[in-house]
Parts: C-alpha cells; sequence; structure tokens
C-alpha cells in the first residue's frame, strides 16, 4: 500500500513537473508572439514619425537620427573638458532625446500586463530595505507592467509593507537560491543587480551566478551599487557584456578603474578616464554619475547635464537604475525591431535615465526645496517622463 501511494505520489509530481515545463513554453512561445507584434506596432509608427518629419520639414529641416547621431557624441580622445562645456547641451540633448522617446513602447488596448516589461531587482538585505524598494518602484512608474524584488528574508516582509505594487522573493539567502531566481529569468526583461544588495560572500556569489544565467539568456543588465562591488572583484563576471549598464558613482568609479588599470584614475580627465574603463570592460555601456552623467560605450562620450539641482539626498542612484532597467529592455526591443540604428542601444536607455532622474530632481526639489527626498522625486516621474519625452 505505503509502496503504491509513493508510486502515485512520484507520477504526480512527474506530471506536475511536465504541465510546468508545458506551461512555461507556451507562455515563451506567446511571449514572443507578442514581441514581434509589439516591433511591427512599433516599425510602424516608425514609419508615420517619418512622414509626419517629412512633411514638416518643408518648413523646418529635422535631422533624422542617423544625421543626427555623430553631432550628438564626442570624439573621446581629442575632447578635453573645455569643448564639452563649449558645445551646445541643449541641441545634443534634443537630438538623443528624440532617440529616447523613439524607444518608447506605445500604449495601446490590445497589449496584456507583462508585455512593457518586467523587471527584476536583485538586492535588499537587513540593512537596505529602501534602495530595492527605489529601484523596483520607479521601474513600475517609468511604465513597466510588473517588477520583482529578489531580497533576502528579513527584507522581504519590510519591502512589501511598503508598497502592494511589487512582487517580493524572499529567497536571496537561502540555500537554492539561484535556482530559485533563475525559476524566473524566462519572465523578465531586465535585470537591475546590486541596489541594496549588501557584501556578504554568499549573496555576492547568488548575484554573480544570477547574471550568468541572464547573460546566457540576453536579458540587459544593469549593475549598479554592491554589484559594483562585485564587479570591481570580479571584473569578468560582466567584460564584453553589450547589454550590460554600469552605473558608478565616483567612489565606485574609482574603485573599478583602480582594479582595472592598476593605477589611480587621471582626475583632471575625467572623459578619457570613462572611456577607458569600457574599452577595459570590453566596450561595456558605462555611466559615471555626477555633475555631468558621463555616457560611454569606449566609442564615444555623451553628457547628460539637464539641470537638477543641489539636493543629494541617498536612493537617487536606485531611482536611476531601476528607470534604466526598463529603459534598456524597451531600447534592445526597439533595437531589434529595426527602430533604433546606429547608435547602441544601452547608450540611449542610459542617457533616458539619467535625464529622467535630473528632471525629477528639478522638479521635487522645486516643490520641497531642501526637504526632498528620493521618495519626493519617485512622485514626480510621471510627470517629468511625460514633459521630456511625451511632449
Ligand atoms: N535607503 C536605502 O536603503 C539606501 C541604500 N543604499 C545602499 O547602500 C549600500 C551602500 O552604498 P553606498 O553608496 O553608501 O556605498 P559606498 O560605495 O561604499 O559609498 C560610501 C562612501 O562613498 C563616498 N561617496 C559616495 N558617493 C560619492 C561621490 N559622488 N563622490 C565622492 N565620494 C562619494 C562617501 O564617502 P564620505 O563622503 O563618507 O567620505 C561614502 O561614505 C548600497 O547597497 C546602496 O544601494 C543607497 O542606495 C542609498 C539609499
Ligand atoms: N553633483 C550633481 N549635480 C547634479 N546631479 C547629480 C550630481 N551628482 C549626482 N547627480 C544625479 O543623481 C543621480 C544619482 O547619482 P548619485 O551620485 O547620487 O548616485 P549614488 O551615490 O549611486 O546614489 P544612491 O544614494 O542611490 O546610492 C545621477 O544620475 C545624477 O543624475
Amino acid at each position: 500500500m505505503e509502496k503504491l501511494m509513493e508510486q502515485f505520489l512520484e507520477q504526480s509530481a512527474q506530471a506536475e513537473d511536465s504541465f510546468y515545463r508545458m506551461e512555461e513554453q507556451r507562455l515563451q512561445a506567446e511571449d514572443r508572439r507578442r514581441e514581434a507584434e509589439h516591433s511591427r506596432e512599433l516599425h510602424m509608427l516608425q514609419m508615420l514619425g517619418q512622414m509626419f518629419s517629412s512633411i514638416s520639414s518643408l518648413h523646418l529641416p529635422t535631422p533624422r537620427w542617423s544625421a543626427a547621431v555623430p553631432r550628438l557624441v564626442h570624439a573621446a580622445s581629442p575632447v578635453s573638458s573645455d569643448s564639452l562645456r563649449s558645445t551646445s547641451h541643449k541641441g545634443m540633448d534634443d537630438d538623443i532625446l528624440s532617440l529616447v522617446k523613439s524607444i518608447i513602447p506605445p500604449l495601446t488596448s490590445k497589449k496584456h500586463k507583462g508585455q512593457d516589461g518586467r523587471i527584476g531587482i536583485i538586492g535588499g538585505c537587513q540593512d537596505y530595505t529602501g534602495a530595492p524598494y527605489f529601484a523596483a518602484i520607479s521601474a513600475l512608474k517609468v511604465g513597466a507592467d510588473l517588477s520583482h524584488v529578489f531580497c533576502t528574508k528579513d527584507a522581504a516582509t519590510v519591502i512589501k509593507s511598503y508598497s502592494p505594487e511589487l512582487i517580493v522573493h524572499p529567497v536571496l539567502d537561502s540555500p537554492n537560491a539561484v535556482e530559485e531566481i533563475e525559476k524566473w529569468l524566462p519572465r523578465l526583461h531586465g535585470l537591475v543587480v546590486g541596489p541594496g544588495l549588501g557584501r556578504e560572500d554568499l549573496l555576492l556569489k547568488t548575484a554573480k551566478e544570477v547574471i550568468e544565467k541572464s547573460k546566457a539568456r540576453d536579458i540587459p543588465i544593469v549593475i549598479d551599487a554592491d554589484g559594483l562591488w562585485l564587479v570591481t572583484q570580479q571584473p569578468s563576471v560582466i567584460q564584453g557584456y553589450q547589454k550590460g549598464i554600469l552605473t558608478p558613482n565616483f567612489m565606485e568609479f574609482t574603485r573599478l578603474y583602480e582594479a582595472l588599470h592598476h593605477k589611480p584614475m587621471d582626475s583632471s580627465d575625467y572623459q578619457g578616464s570613462v572611456m577607458q574603463l569600457s574599452v577595459a570592460m570590453g566596450n561595456l555601456t558605462l555611466v559615471l554619475k555626477g555633475e555631468q552623467d558621463l555616457i560611454t560605450d569606449g566609442n564615444k562620450v555623451i553628457s547628460c547635464s539637464i539641470e537638477g539641482s543641489g539636493r543629494r539626498c541617498g536612493g537617487q542612484g536606485d531611482l536611476l537604475s531601476g528607470s534604466m532597467g526598463v529603459l534598456a529592455h524597451w531600447a534592445h526591443a526597439a533595437s531589434a525591431a529595426g527602430t533604433v540604428r546606429s547608435v547602441n542601444p544601452s547608450v540611449v536607455a542610459a542617457f533616458g535615465a539619467c535625464s529622467l532622474t535630473r528632471q525629477c530632481n528639478s522638479q521635487a526639489f522645486q516643490r520641497h526645496g531642501r526637504s526632498t527626498t528620493t521618495s519626493d522625486m519617485i512622485q514626480e516621474i510621471g510627470s517629468a517622463f511625460k514633459k521630456l519625452f511625451e511632449s
């Protein structure tokens, strides 16, 4: 009787396994079909855009992106920070903003939940629960449909209590963490690794394996905060991955630069240093955050200097990385559909997220002045997005 029962249980487990396998395949096929549909929509919109721009160019010549792109980037080595300052930022920013606009998926009644992006955040531990929350909620407010946080068990209840909008998985410190997270990867369109991750060896090891698995699935990956600590220890984890973006602040940049070049960076030439580091990382897209955000993929450096404010509260970098997770997905989808050509989609996504963060900072500061916090900036995402990308 016991044997029969065992057999029965084993067979039901097998049947359940095969059901979930088939279900996953079905969902993947469905995703592919919808992505193709989305690409067709993007393509049609692009054609309409071109028709309109050729009509309006009878009155006011507007450069098409392929012609505009070389104008908005700086050739790296010969360019000094003086020449960067003397360039008209307004014109450059407008050109690249129009590229950002072109990657934004249209809102139509034909789509279902998930199609505009399912983003995963790897981070959140006992010490830091705010950072993954800021990143995940920012991804949603920018326009992702679903935002998942993979954090430690003790951080999960806290993060859930901040917001019912987030899907929170208390798995990061479980013995089979990688397996638990890997189950979700087929459903994710973008990954942000590092906000509030902490620097415990075990968590960093899990993050490393998740990055490896995500690369194998060709998922865009933004690495920030403690994820950059991991990259500093083991650059090969992301080196050369074209859908990877690193977003260091000055301190994180310095550490990474010294780890790769075995000498201090030249502090009189940030652009040169940013370029060198990107090249050393295999032309990875890099954003050095600061008074101006410097963005490069090792070929050119562009700067984002949209006015923010003097308020530097913690968490602004998390807003940036969460937003970038979504924009990276949109940019690579647009590139696959042929909507974005002759420009690196990761660079477009990086510029979009930097502009948005700075615009949120400026708007929040106008309302709250010195008491501005990252939560106030998050409240501004909707209107800042509209002002920058939908007007
Ligand atoms: N609410 C939350 O949960 C939040 C949690 N967070 C999470 O905290 C974790 C650790 O991140 P982290 O950035 O504090 O760590 P780390 O890189 O060691 O930097 C520390 C030192 O670097 C310096 N420094 C920093 N910026 C600099 C600059 N631009 N230019 C020059 N120096 C600069 C500065 O040195 P100081 O001024 O003190 O001398 C500072 O002491 C990470 O998981 C992150 O996600 C945050 O996201 C915030 C909101
Ligand atoms: N001096 C500055 N002037 C204007 N904007 C800035 C300045 N420094 C940073 N920023 C803006 O704030 C964003 C976050 O950069 P910051 O250096 O605060 O990141 P971080 O230290 O990683 O943040 P976090 O507190 O989330 O860890 C940047 O993208 C940039 O837009």
